[in-house]
């Protein structure tokens, strides 16, 4: 596939490019700070930037009119209805985490949350000192599966790729579920996953969970 990058200059960026590349896809397009790269039309837009970016990502991909892979954290809620307007027109597949882990995380949250009335819960996270945001993204949708308020701890250390911790307990036990990331392929591997995915799909609002469960 022809694929084009929003950010394609940073971290996350960079990983995925690297990625697609080793699988013989054809960097076509990309977008960062010093403006545009051109050799060709995308198939397809893959965004890992910052929120202040979302609206120039939007006049691209409609441009274009091909599908859009957006990771990148912080968004505001209005942010996301305007993406989600948008996937009336194009396919889009937005997550704040594209680690298959983290799915799964997600998935034992929502099994184990009507046990824990009257637990303590805190979320912790650790990211490297570089990012941007805070809490990260990740955190916010372990609180939003959750369903109640709960403390988030930000931990900004060295080089980090990403940590996850939710501790619960009461007066006996204390059950942790934890969630570390080696490195960005991690979440380079889950994009490719939602790149393979969103080329056959009709327009929509779809989430990484809908591609990590297809079936
Ligand atoms: N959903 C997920 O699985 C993951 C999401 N992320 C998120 O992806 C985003 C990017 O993370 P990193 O790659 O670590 O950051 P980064 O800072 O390394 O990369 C961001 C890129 O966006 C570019 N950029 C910044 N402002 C711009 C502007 N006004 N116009 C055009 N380009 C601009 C930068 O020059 C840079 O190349 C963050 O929001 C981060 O939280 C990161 C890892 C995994
Ligand atoms: O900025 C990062 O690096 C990461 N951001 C995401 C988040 O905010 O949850 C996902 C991952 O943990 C890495």
């Amino acid at each position: 596939m022809k694929f084009g990058i929003v950010g394609y200059k940073g971290r996350m960026g960079n990983e995925v490019k690297l990625l697609f590349e080793e699988k013989g896809h054809e960097f076509v397009w990309g977008y960062d700070k010093d403006g545009e790269y051109f050799s060709q039309t995308p198939e397809l837009i893959i965004d890992f930037s910052l929120p202040e970016v979302l609206e120039k990502t939007i006049e691209f991909v409609k441009n274009f009119k091909v599908p859009l892979i957006i990771g990148t954290t912080g968004l505001s809620e209005e942010q996301l209805q305007s993406l989600k307007l948008l996937s009336q027109e194009i396919p889009i597949v937005q997550s704040y985490n594209f680690s298959i882990g983290i799915q799964l995380f997600l998935k034992v949250v929502d099994l184990l949350k009507e046990y824990i009335d009257g637990w303590d819960i805190e979320i912790v996270e650790a990211h490297h000192r570089f990012k941007k945001d805070k809490p990260s993204g990740t955190a916010k949708m372990i609180k939003e599966c959750l369903e109640k308020e709960v403390p988030i701890s930000s931990l900004r250390l060295g080089n980090v790729p990403g940590d996850h911790i939710l501790y619960l307990a009461n007066l006996g036990e204390v059950l942790t579920i934890s969630h570390r990331a080696l490195s960005r392929r991690a979440f380079a591997d889950g994009v490719y996953k939602s790149a393979n995915f969103i080329l056959n799909k009709e327009n929509g609002f779809y989430i990484f969970e809908d591609v990590m469960f297809e079936n």
